[in-house]
């Protein structure tokens, strides 16, 4: 069973503390998405446990390796990272784009063996993407773009899906998509990590949620537990109403 343990995990820049003593694990069959204001942390927080960012303090591990000590492959077949910022580096086609997702398993392009393509092409599916397939992904929209990046991460096949708001750019039905395709995903036996921005979203999704503050968990529990006007209020300084796992936000408090 692959697990993320993070334990108290501090990232300071420029003498700016970004994150502090933050602890969380990540197990198989969860769906935990970290939910907090603009410059809350979240971003660095994943960074830095996936050891793509220096940490100040604190561990992260997976299965007991520390993240920072993996090679590069080693992670990608831990844990598939859909970054925030997500740039093409050129202009490539959309199926060559989703096969980068395989390279942790050895595949290279032009290479690809038969469980590759066959990875590749129900990721194709799965993100809405056959009928882009053979486009060049400089002619596609954002929210096109996007899910792409969610094929490439599908792809890989990693046990634990790190993403940093895969739904971002995208219209509602294709974010339902996504949301869905991460859950049938943790239905299957992945652990995923996802920031979202919407709090509908994750208390519909959600198994836990991670609440950020100012580089703090300030509270780690399920939708039903952690989700409250008074919540809603501290973390995002918003008054709203909550019933049950839906929410109605009046303005800022
Ligand atoms: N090198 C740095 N020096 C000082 N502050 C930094 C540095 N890098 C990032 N920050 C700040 O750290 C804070 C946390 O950023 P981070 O991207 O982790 O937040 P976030 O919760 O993911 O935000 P968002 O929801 O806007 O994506 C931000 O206020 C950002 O400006």
């Amino acid at each position: 069973m692959t697990e993320l343990c993070v334990t108290n995990l501090s990232v300071v820049r420029d003498g700016a503390s970004l994150v502090s003593n933050a602890s969380f694990q990540l197990q198989p069959g969860e769906l935990i998405v970290a939910l907090g204001p603009n410059g809350a942390g979240k971003t660095s927080l994943l960074r830095a446990a996936l050891a793509l960012e220096r940490r100040s303090n604190g561990t992260a591990t997976i299965d007991g390796h520390d993240t920072s000590q993996l090679s590069p492959m080693a992670r990608a077949e831990s844990i598939a990272y859909l970054p925030q910022i997500r740039p093409l580096a050129w202009p490539n086609l959309v199926r060559d784009v989703v096969a980068l997702g395989r390279f942790s398993h050895g595949a290279a392009l032009g290479r690809l063996q038969a469980t590759d393509r066959d990875a590749v092409e129900k990721a194709l599916a799965a993100c809405d993407l056959e009928h882009l397939a053979d486009r060049r992904t400089d002619t596609l929209s954002g929210g096109e773009i996007a899910r792409v990046h969610c094929a490439r991460a599908f792809a890989a096949g990693a046990p634990l899906l790190v993403a940093d708001e895969p739904v971002a750019a995208l219209d509602p039905r294709h974010q339902f998509r996504i949301m869905e395709l991460i859950a049938d995903y943790v239905a299957g036996g992945g652990g995923a990590l996802v920031v979202l921005h919407d709090i509908s979203l994750a208390a519909r999704y959600a198994s836990r949620i991670l609440w950020m503050k100012e580089g703090r968990i300030v509270a780690d529990g399920s939708p039903a537990d952690t989700l409250t006007a008074g919540r809603l209020e501290s973390v995002y300084g918003v008054r709203a109403r909550v019933s049950g796992l839906s929410v109605e936000i009046d303005g800022a408090a």
